[in-house]
């Protein structure tokens, strides 16, 4: 159940939503509590000027009705005046308001963002990104940040329709009760109609999530630079429109439902409301001409009908939209509500600095309870100084052995110890900071080649020699040194610097994807003294001189450091101190190269087969097969 209101249920409770307003109010009133103060001071004002025009018109239509001409014109100048006075407060608030208003929305939402977004990267393992429900959730809190503002925003505006009522319904009880009852009936289903709807469209919105993410995704399939060359050679962008435009009509079709719906419902209660304001008028007039009222108190009873009608269903208006408003904002609330996707230790503490090694001990692992064990007991030991290499068919479990070292997920079962330390117990932050990585999928960021080196240890940002020392060691330096601006280029053909003065959109740069990847390994050996270097496929798009020359890199550098290199080349595998074979998730084979071609396994299999490729006969002696 809990799991459920976290992560797939539209429905908040009573209490999630009270819980959801105090959150929006704590986040408006820390942000700006002056102009709250200011929009309530308006609100007042606003609140009270309607009804004193009504009762300022009344006596003026009285004292002209009165035929005391004389002494009538002396006592219409104040009510003139008040009357100028309440107009130009009429006319000025709502510009006052919706400035505040609107500024205060900036404000909170900046720091609604703030708050969604430091929550969003304190989940320290992979499974919440893996979750469509929650990736819904974010991007729905990610477009309800001015929620808290709307909410406060609409409490101040509802707030003034309720005085604005409290005093018309005071004054139509002057010149008929019955009239108030009559009015006020007639408003209540007025009001459970508008949060049946809103309720009703947050969950539509909710619903439609997944068909709004698959339209993105094919649109951005149709504009994305690097799906370009398949779209157009596969003639798949016909197809992609199709889906795209289909996911559209199935959210606009959800979208139209709730709009029809709505229309008869809100226009059914429009008419209720216009047939007790003309019911009204008539029992009004014929008292009017009966003689039982003046038409100082018609004009009264107009304008107060009126009035009620007007503020009660600005009221229901405010409830139902600060009700909406509220849903929306419980999917900012629902990810702070969301606990850590990685169990904290119970005691944390750093990673001491690796002396003896890492070890996997009877580690089995699944990504989700109903799917198959990708990891089956594997125990290995990864010796300090040594470097130790995974090889095994696609799909044998390697990368995610790395990610549960990396603790972006916890073993099922077994545990993984650095040092002797059980890493369950330390700070994952701790761990990755003594980590270096590759990762067979490292991202591409649309950044300058510097900041692309430079993501892999921030304190290196502003210093120019480890950028390059890095670049350097990983042989990309000559290709970023010849780039228009070195390693100011930016990398990506999206966006443009608009911070330079010579700001072009030709200078953006696209590398190869050979280059791109000692880029990131550059990322990861800018890294310096950590104790674990992970290469998951570094070389996989490297030519031969650049992969040779990285090997050579690695060797030197596995002086100081412990390596766990994961490669399908064998031949760059075959100096490693220990290879471990997996297959289905185990540990089918351990030992140094000469150790598995002694003994005939997969690996002196999957070693031959690759070495057929390369006609050994024609290699000279000692040159090795990478
Ligand atoms: N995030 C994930 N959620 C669910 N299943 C996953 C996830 N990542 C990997 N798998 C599955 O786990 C298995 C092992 O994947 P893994 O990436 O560890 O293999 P690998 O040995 O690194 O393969 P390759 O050589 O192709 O990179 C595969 O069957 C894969 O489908």
């Amino acid at each position: 159940m809990r799991r459920e209101r976290e992560a797939g249920s539209s429905r908040p409770g009573r209490r999630e939503l009270v819980n959801g307003a105090v959150t929006a109010a704590g986040i408006v009133f820390r942000t700006s509590p002056g102009q709250v103060a200011g929009l309530v001071v308006l609100m007042l004002l606003g609140a009270a000027a309607p009804v004193g025009v009504a009762w300022l018109t009344r006596a003026a239509l009285d004292t002209l009705a009165s035929g005391n001409a004389a002494g009538g014109a002396s006592a219409l100048v104040p009510i003139v005046v008040g009357l100028a006075a309440l107009g130009m407060v009429v006319a000025f608030v709502p510009q006052a308001e919706e400035y505040l208003r609107t500024e205060l929305a900036r404000r909170s939402g900046l720091r609604a963002t703030d708050r969604l977004y430091r929550a969003v990267s304190a989940f320290t393992g992979l499974r919440r990104f893996e979750d469509p429900h929650f990736i819904d959730r974010v991007r729905l809190a990610g477009q309800s940040t001015r929620a808290p503002a709307q909410v406060v925003g609409r409490a101040v505006t509802g707030g003034r329709a309720a005085l604005t009522l409290v005093g018309f319904m005071v004054s139509l009880a002057v010149l008929s009760p019955p009239m108030v009852a009559v009015v006020l009936a007639a408003a209540v289903p007025t009001l459970i109609a508008e949060l049946v709807l809103s309720r009703g469209r947050a969950s539509m919105l909710w619903r439609i999530g997944p068909a709004e993410r698959r339209e993105f995704f094919y649109g951005h399939l149709l504009t994305d630079p690097q799906a370009a060359k398949e779209t157009r050679l596969y003639g798949t962008g016909a197809f992609l429109r199709g889906r795209m435009l289909a996911e559209r009509r199935t959210a606009d079709a959800a979208h139209r439902r709730t709009d029809r719906r709505e229309l008869v419902t809100q226009g059914g209660l429009a008419l209720l409301g216009a047939f007790v304001a003309g019911g009204g008028l008539v029992t009004v007039v014929a008292g009017a001409k009966g003689g039982t009222l003046t038409p100082g108190d018609l004009s009264l009873f107009i304008v107060a009908v009126a009035g009620v009608q007007t503020s009660l269903t600005s009221l229901i208006t405010d409830i139902a939209y600060a009700h909406q408003q509220l849903l929306a904002f419980d999917h900012h609330c629902a990810v702070m509500r969301a606990g850590p996707d990685v169990p904290p230790a119970e005691v944390s503490r750093p990673a001491p600095p690796l002396r003896t090694g890492i070890e996997f001990r009877d580690v089995w692992f699944r990504y989700r309870d109903d799917h198959p064990w990708v990891v089956r007991g594997v125990t290995l030991t990864i010796p300090h100084g040594t470097s130790t290499a995974l090889v095994g068919r696609n799909g044998a479990g390697k990368s995610t052995l790395v990610k549960l070292l990396c603790r972006f997920y916890e073993p099922t079962r077994g545990a993984i110890y650095w040092d002797g330390v059980d890493i369950r117990t330390i700070d994952p932050e701790r761990l990755r900071e003594r980590v270096a990585a590759v990762f067979q999928d490292f991202v591409q960021y649309d950044l300058t080649a510097a900041e692309n080196i430079a993501l892999g240890d921030l304190t290196a940002l502003d210093d120019p020699f480890r950028i390059e020392d890095a670049a350097v060691r990983a042989g990309i330096h000559p290709s970023l040194a010849r780039l228009p601006r070195g390693y100011d280029t930016l990398l990506s053909t999206l966006f443009l610097d608009e911070t330079a003065e010579d700001a072009d959109p030709e200078m953006g740069v696209v590398l190869s994807g050979g280059q791109w990847q000692r880029l990131a390994l550059a990322r990861a050996l800018i890294r310096t003294g950590r104790d674990l270097v992970i290469l998951d496929e570094p070389c996989a798009g490297l030519d031969a001189e650049a992969e040779y020359e990285v090997h050579a890199q690695l060797r030197r550098r596995r002086a100081d450091g412990t390596g766990l290199l994961i490669s399908h080349r064998l031949g760059t595998v075959r100096d490693a101190d220990e290879i471990a074979v997996l297959d289905d998730g185990e540990v089918v084979e351990r030992g140094r190269h000469d150790d598995l071609m002694a003994l005939d396994g997969t690996y002196a299999r999957l070693f031959r087969l690759q070495a057929e490729n390369y006609h050994l006969d024609d290699v000279q002696p000692g040159a090795g097969i990478s």
